[in-house]
């Protein structure tokens, strides 16, 4: 089975084209590979699937094999792939995910997408709630990106132990279908620095629906502007939401780091 290494500021999948490959058991397959030392290493799977309502479909799962519905940093890779591959012959694309079609543009320069625009959609925000994990209190903003968010708000990220808290709230029964956890601390008006613990994976390089999340979070609290830089530990992701009942546009790169096979 051959497959494409691909990131979105660190946050790296496995790509594998189904148009030409067919994976079996994709949630065992996904633990397996996305190992960092018995396998290639990833955070997670994602399958490049032919269509019936899009340009393509995109099929994502966690490092520990759970299925994922949305991927921001994963939807632009998905993009520059089939772009770059030939599979979809616009910059402009739509691509389907298991929690709808999300439509894209892709920037090109000398026939190669450096940078992709995703309308991830208007957020769905909720009001803020506290839970107890571990004997401390935690306040948060539930936020639903296509899939689901929790996001707290620090003064500084750096010194958060998300090892620990965000597997407590990634578990809490509050989640029955667990959730990303989103550490925001508010830069200024205009940035946000954010670290991620992504259900399923642990805490990436990066999160596109995290860093949506923590700006529809911090915009309806009017901490921040409607266009927003958030800096992750992988790099920096560009978001502006116009208005509350628009979608939010999530600006970022994707990149190809290298195609493999699988020994058989
Ligand atoms: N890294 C992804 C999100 C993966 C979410 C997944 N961990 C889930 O179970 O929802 C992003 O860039 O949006």
């Amino acid at each position: 089975m051959r497959f494409t290494k691909m990131h979105g500021l660190g946050n790296d999948y496995v790509y594998v084209n189904c148009y030409e490959e067919k994976v079996e058991e994709p949630e065992r397959m996904a633990k397996q590979l996305c190992d960092r030392h018995f396998g290639i290493g990833a955070d997670g799977l994602i399958l490049i699937c032919p269509s019936e309502h899009a340009d393509c479909r995109m099929e994502m799962y966690n490092a520990d094999g759970s299925r994922g519905a949305m991927c921001g940093n994963g939807i632009r890779c998905v993009a520059k792939y089939v772009y770059e591959a030939g599979l979809v012959e616009r910059e402009r694309m739509k691509v389907e995910t298991d929690s709808g079609i999300r439509r894209l543009v892709c920037r090109v320069r000398e026939g190669r997408v450096y940078l992709v625009d995703v309308d991830m959609g208007v957020p769905a925000l909720f009001p803020r709630e506290s839970l107890s994990a571990g004997g401390s209190s935690f306040s948060f903003t539930p936020v639903d990106m296509g899939n689901p968010h929790a996001v707290l708000f620090y003064s500084d990220v750096d010194s958060v132990d998300v090892e620990q808290i965000g597997p407590a709230i990634e578990n809490h029964k509050r989640f029955p279908g667990r959730t990303n956890v989103e550490f925001a601390q508010i830069t200024d008006a205009q940035n946000i620095k954010l670290r991620v613990w992504e259900r399923g994976s642990g805490e990436t390089m990066a999160c596109g629906t995290g860093a949506c999340a923590a700006c529809a979070a911090a915009m309806a609290m009017g901490l921040v502007k409607r266009k927003v830089t958030v800096r992750l530990p992988g790099g920096k992701l560009d978001i502006t939401w116009s208005k509350a009942d628009g979608p939010m546009i999530l600006t970022g790169p994707a990149k190809k780091v290298f195609c493999g096979s699988l020994c058989p």
